[in-house]
């Protein structure tokens, strides 16, 4: 059975500990219970704009973590600079606009490839490894493979807003046939955003889908169950249905 992953995405805690510039919640600190309670790794989202994590946070993820660091950024020289300084395992390139409230869309990497080529590849020679944030599109998904990310993330976003079933089961068959496409071209396939406890099992069920990164939806609970609870029940329910997808 092709094991399943969660990375638990901190930014939500950086954004109540900036909406009042106080010392907390540390981001850190729900980092390191994460992994204690079976996180497998730590994602974070140096935003240009820096609303909630700071270059600080990165600094300091990537040398206390017990897992492994995926930092998710833009792809601009400040942030290759910053990057190859910091050097966290996993980087995800992401496409940025400083008026969204959270990220809007995939990556356009087949309308860049040549500035992703070599940002790949400054990447990689800094020992970090890189993936796409990218719509599950053919077009994207052959890009990926060409500019010389070993790694894609499909983005779930538009999964996640739907709610008509023919609508959602339309949209998974699209991430099942992405998911196919990359794993043919011999990609490493990720998933995320907006991913939640009851939309998480569709997406998991998918053999080949190796990590899920949510963030969101598990800060949400923890402010009812605390974060050991909430990263326990929805590695839970990942692996439940990765297990069901094996049993038929
Ligand atoms: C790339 C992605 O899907 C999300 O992780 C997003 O980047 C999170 O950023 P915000 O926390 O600013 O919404
Ligand atoms: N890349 C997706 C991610 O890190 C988490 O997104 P969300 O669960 O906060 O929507």
């Amino acid at each position: 059975m092709n094991p399943i992953y969660l990375g638990l995405n901190i930014d939500h805690v950086a954004t109540l500990r900036q909406a009042r510039g106080t010392r907390y919640p540390d981001p850190i600190k729900a980092a390191l219970d994460a992994e204690m309670a079976g996180a497998d790794s730590i994602t974070l989202h140096l935003r240009e704009d820096r609303r909630h994590i700071q270059d600080e946070d990165v600094a300091r993820i990537t040398q206390m973590r017990q897992t492994k660091v995926n930092l998710e950024m833009a792809a601009t020289e400040e942030m290759v600079q910053i990057a190859c300084k910091m050097q966290p395992e996993d980087i995800c390139l992401v496409p940025e606009k400083r008026e969204e409230l959270t990220t809007e869309g995939g990556l356009d990497v087949a309308g860049q490839k040549a500035w992703l080529t070599e940002v790949c590849a400054r990447l990689a020679q800094a020992g970090c490894r890189v993936s796409l944030f990218i719509d599950p599109e053919e077009k994207q998904i052959l890009a990926a493979k060409e500019v010389g990310a070993p790694v894609i993330e499909l983005h779930t976003g538009t999964y996640a807003e739907l709610e008509k079933p023919q609508e959602v089961a339309t949209e998974l068959d699209r991430i099942r046939k992405a998911t196919a496409l990359a794993v043919e071209q011999g990609l490493v396939v990720n998933a995320g955003h907006g991913l939640h406890y009851h939309n998480v099992q569709a997406i998991a069920a998918i053999k080949e889908i190796e990590e899920l990164n949510i963030g969101h939806a598990i800060i949400a609970q923890a402010v009812y169950s605390g974060l050991p609870d909430a990263v326990r029940e929805m590695k839970r329910l990942m692996v439940e249905a990765r297990q069901q997808a094996y049993l038929g």
